[in-house]
């Protein structure tokens, strides 16, 4: 153990990389035994004030090298040789299999080939009519608590909006989870997330064997909730399977048709889609497709619920933002505020991108990425060396001072190409970037623009209740709630 770290510690060290010091066996634990989901960022922040901005940490025999400069995120990102996710991603296997999060290497490049054509700006047109729809509903639903006085939680009913949303366009089917929060599949979803999201940042249950040993309880709940979304996911593909099929026996689906052709005939789910697509002529098969449709769920569903909550509650505590917006909405879909959106009226508003490009820089979703060198890495005059993980704190990153002016203030502006400061691709990728960047990301501006222009055309967004206070569980998410007021718009 000994001399297995110091190579690797001499190694960095002439990349001038250092970080707290090594002990034996336990590496920098003592380092990191105060480290909870609240203080994560701060934590973070007080080594990269102590150790630089590229440093390291050993958690047990584990070596990560923490990475924050953007000379260096590039090579990171971009490199084609570091694909492999790091192995905290491994707690996500049991639910998520191989799928396109946690897959690498051969198969990871072959799947994401093929669903590379299911996020073609055709299926996702076709989508806007379901953001409409569930925003509609959580529309509705908010008028009766919008009194302009209490503040409201708006997190877990823009939770439940999303996964109205992320069901419907990834397998075809209503769930109604704002409507029946109480169905199984709704709560198996929430204790799988729960129990996942524990594990991430309690080191003695990331390995299966002692988290088996050590959480029996959840071990075995996650396990069978794991079941309950399986065997539904299951149901679906089966029924869906066989509906193609038929359609394809009958000829209402030709089998040369792209999916462009189809999805201008018909509304098609994500998971139609892989129903469709081949691999050198053979189809995927049940369980393939399962893998990425439950994929779809976990990293469509969180991702936007926190973003779209923290944009809501930006632009309620920024009065001037919230009017330019309501001048913008106007100028492109007028002042009825029923009609429904089209994709090319999304892509008119433009100011919004900016609130929302600002949101996810202040608080992105997925904090901090990981990946693993499998082979000894060379990004400039950094080397890293084989085994290591190699991890990027978004988070940090977005709030940087070299990076950004008045990095902790809101201004939506900055991301205005015509007023803006000039930023650097790679200080601003909340959706990752290179070959493993998020394939979900137009999918997921256009959920955003969608419901967030929905909640204004509605309402005007007050500044109520607490102020955040941002953790991180497996997603940035508040522990005081994401709170706001709401009271009907007079226009
Ligand atoms: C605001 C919303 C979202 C944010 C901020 C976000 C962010 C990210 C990030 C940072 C990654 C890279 C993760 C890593 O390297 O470990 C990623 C990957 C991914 N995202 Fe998203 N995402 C969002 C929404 C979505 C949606 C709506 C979907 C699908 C419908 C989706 C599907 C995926 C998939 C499948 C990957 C893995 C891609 C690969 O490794 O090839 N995401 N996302």
């Amino acid at each position: 153990d000994y001399f297995y770290k110091k190579e690797r510690d001499d190694i960095l060290r002439k990349s001038n990389v250092s970080g707290p010091k090594t002990f034996p066996i336990i590496g920098n634990a003592l380092e990191m035994r105060n480290v909870t989901t609240e203080n994560v960022f701060e934590c973070s922040l007080e080594r990269k004030r102590k150790y630089g901005k590229i440093h390291r940490l050993w958690s047990l025999n584990q070596l990560s090298v923490i990475v924050m400069d953007v000379k260096y995120i590039e090579g990171v990102l971009s490199s084609q040789q570091i694909i492999k996710k790091s192995s905290f991603y491994d707690i996500l296997v049991d639910w998520l299999g191989r799928g396109l999060v946690t897959s690498s290497g051969k198969k990871w490049h072959t799947r994401r080939r093929i669903i590379t054509p299911t996020f073609h700006f055709k299926i996702l047109e076709q989508f806007i009519e379901i953001f409409d729809q569930q925003s509609t509903v959580l529309v509705k639903k908010m008028y009766n608590k919008a009194d302009g006085k209490t503040p409201i939680n708006i997190y877990p009913e823009v939770s439940l909006a999303a996964l109205d949303i992320i069901t419907e366009t990834a397998m075809g089917v209503k769930v109604s989870a704002q409507e029946n929060p109480n169905i199984e599949y709704v709560r198996a979803l929430a204790h799988v997330c729960k129990i996942i999201g524990k594990r991430f940042i309690t080191p003695i249950q990331r390995l299966n064997w002692l988290f088996r040993l050590t959480a029996r309880r959840d071990y075995l709940k996650l396990h069978d909730n794991i079941n309950i979304l399986h065997k539904f996911t299951d149901e679906v593909i089966q029924k869906r399977r066989d509906a193609l099929e038929k359609a394809l026996r009958d000829g209402t689906y030709e089998k040369s048709s792209t999916v462009e052709d189809v999805a201008t005939k018909k509304r098609m789910a994500l998971l139609d889609v892989l129903l469709l697509s081949s691999v050198n002529g053979s189809p995927l098969s049940n369980e393939d497709i399962r893998e990425e449709v439950v994929t779809f769920m976990f990293a469509g569903h969180d991702t936007t619920t926190s973003a779209m909550s923290f944009i809501l509650y930006l632009i309620s505590r920024y009065p001037l933002v919230q009017e330019k917006l309501i001048a913008e909405i106007q100028n492109v879909l007028g002042n009825d505020n029923n009609k429904s959106l089209t994709y090319n009226n999304l892509q008119e508003l433009k100011y919004m991108e900016c609130v929302i490009k600002e949101a996810l820089r202040l608080y992105p979703p997925v904090a901090s990425i990981g990946r693993q060198v499998t082979e000894d890495l060379v990004i400039e005059d950094l080397n890293i060396p084989a085994g290591a993980n190699v991890s990027v704190p978004f988070y940090l990153v977005l709030r940087d001072p070299d990076y950004y002016d008045e990095p902790d203030i809101f201004k939506p502006e900055r991301f205005d190409s015509a007023v803006g400061q000039k930023i650097n691709p790679f200080a601003f990728t909340p959706f990752s970037a290179g070959p493993r960047n998020c394939i979900g990301k137009k999918f997921a501006m256009l959920e955003m623009k969608s419901t967030v222009s929905k909640m204004l055309r509605h309402f005007e967004l007050l500044p109520l209740g607490p102020q955040v206070r941002t953790a991180s569980h497996i997603i940035t998410l508040s522990v005081t709630g994401v709170h706001l007021g709401l009271k009907p718009r007079e226009w």
